[in-house]
């Protein structure tokens, strides 16, 4: 039998899946690790733990499989994107805590580099909004604070990479310092075009190009781990960023089909094929992956706080002991009785990109009570993903339907709200492990497990779908009511 290890590397936990040849999931294994908030805004990560994590799930579900390092096949390998490790080649050591992607520390050099003019060639060749959510102003920010950084990345003895780079480097022994086109885009540095670095962003933010990983395909065998590490030396054949790898794993494979990804942060995802289109309304576009050197494209909305949401009302209020409970508080009163609440915790994402916009809790009176808040929390929810669908819709994309996965995916109460407010169908797989499974598709893809693309679409099978059943003026009322709260949280820590 041929199996498939996934390596899904996730902004709280590590994971692996030992998928088999029916793309059918064998066996899995989960570590949380360290967040850690050094200052007001920042958020980092520990590289190495992330490796030792990382490591140990794959050791464990291949133990626990009973699976032989000869048995797999290949490695699929997924990651939260945009943070941002450099490190010293000769040792393999970080130079620093990793920069993670929700990490607000060099917004304000964002805002000179706005303020200087940039923003529109950063968009031209990036198709990113300028934001400190992406690696480029984090990885200059290392560059510039860490004693003597520059000068040793000058002299070529640094390496940058976004998690996958990283994991790559130590599961193939520092052989191979690649990242695949889909985490290149993410970058800020990558010209998504023309499928090379772009050099005048480099020159911008004074990057010696020295520090960069080669950049390869998102399906294709790039190196083997070292045989130590799994008892044998294992091809490593797909690389995706997480999103784009659920992309793949929802088999959102043809223009028009999108889904959206209820984690942490939401993710909405449209495929758009081999053409990038630009988006007029703050959207991004980004690459969904390379095969075979030829690029398909996305376009994708970020929303930063969605489960985080539902963590906050657990962990800072103690409105429920746990995440599930969520959803029969919500559903205890019929509507969140005329609060709105803005998860503005770390800035608004897209379409807003607001990076000082903070939380903010409006419209309650002496009768709100926590069911409200609750209920407030899962409008804000899918309130800012209707903000995405519309400005989809306004790029001249309309999407009929959205596939959905992700651990929030669970709360019906909060699929039938998403599904009244974009005014589409959403339908939800009976495998939602997407993301692990994208990336252990690519991986098959790459080593002839499955021949051609069209061998896959038996992986996606309907669970549920949740038809709209509200009015189009209700519709409108709420989402006019969120813009009002929306303008009220923005600008809010900068005291403008
Ligand atoms: N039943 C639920 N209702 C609402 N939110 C939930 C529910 N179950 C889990 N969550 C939220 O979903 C998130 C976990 O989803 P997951 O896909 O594992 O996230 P990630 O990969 O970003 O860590 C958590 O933030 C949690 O608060
Ligand atoms: O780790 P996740 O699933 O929250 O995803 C993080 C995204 O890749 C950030 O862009």
């Amino acid at each position: 039998m041929d199996y498939l290890l996934a390596l899904d590397q996730g902004t709280t936990s590590s994971r692996a899946m030992l998928f088999d040849a029916r793309a059918q999931v064998c066996a899995q294994a989960q570590r949380e690790f360290t967040q850690h908030f050094p200052q007001p805004g920042w958020v980092a990560h520990d590289a190495m733990e992330i490796w030792r994590t990382q490591l140990a799930c794959a050791q464990q579900v291949l133990q626990e499989a009973g699976v032989a390092a000869a048995q797999v096949r290949a490695i699929g390998l997924t990651n939260q994107r945009e943070t941002t490790v450099l490190w010293d080649r000769s040792t393999g050591q970080p130079l620093a805590p990793a920069i993670v992607w929700q990490d607000r520390r060099t917004a304000a050099r964002c805002d000179a580099l706005r303020a200087a003019g940039h923003a529109p060639l950063i968009r031209a060749r990036t198709g990113l909004e300028l934001d400190a959510y992406f690696s480029a102003t984090k990885l200059a920010w290392l560059l510039d604070t860490v004693p003597g950084a520059r000068a040793r990345a000058e002299a070529g003895e640094l390496a940058f990479g976004t998690i996958d780079s990283w994991l790559i480097w130590q599961l193939t022994g520092g052989a191979r310092h690649v990242t695949d086109a889909s985490n290149a885009a993410r970058t800020m540095l990558y010209d998504i075009h023309r499928g090379c670095w772009a050099e005048d962003l480099l020159a911008l933010l004074d990057i010696p190009p020295g520090v960069l990983p080669q950049v390869v395909d998102s399906s294709g065998v790039l190196g083997h781990t070292t045989a130590e590490l799994f008892g044998g030396a294992i091809p490593i054949a797909g690389v995706a960023g997480d999103q784009q790898a659920a992309t793949f794993g929802q088999l959102c494979l043809r223009p028009g089909m999108a889904k959206n990804t209820y984690g942490t942060g939401c993710f909405l995802t449209l495929n758009t094929g081999t053409q990038a289109v630009a988006s007029d309304n703050r959207l991004l576009t980004t690459i969904a992956w390379q095969r075979g050197g030829h690029t398909d494209y996305l376009l994708e909305g970020s929303v930063f706080m969605a489960g985080a949401v539902v963590q906050w009302l657990r962990d800072g209020l103690g409105l429920i002991r746990a995440a599930d409970e969520i959803e029969a508080l919500a559903a205890s009163v019929p509507d969140a009785g005329e609060v709105v609440m803005v998860p503005a915790f770390a800035g608004l994402g897209a379409p807003h990109w607001d990076a000082y916009a903070r939380g903010t809790l409006l419209g309650m009176t002496r009768g709100t009570t926590a069911a409200h808040i609750a209920r407030a929390a899962l409008d804000a929810v899918a309130l800012q993903n209707a903000d995405l669908l519309a400005a989809m819709a306004a790029d001249g994309v309309e999407v009929k339907e959205l596939r959905v996965d992700g651990g929030m995916t669970r709360n019906n109460l909060l699929m039938q709200l998403q599904a009244d407010l974009l005014g589409v169908p959403v339908l939800r797989p009976r495998q939602t492990e997407t993301t692990a499974l994208g990336a252990a598709l690519l991986a098959g893809r790459a080593v002839g497990v499955w021949e051609d693309d069209a061998a896959l679409a038996a992986h996606w099978q309907v669970d549920r779908v949740f038809e709209p059943t509200a009015s189009a003026d209700w519709r409108e009322a709420m989402r006019a009511r969120w813009h009002k709260a929306v303008e009220r949280a923005r600008g809010w820590a900068d005291g403008a």
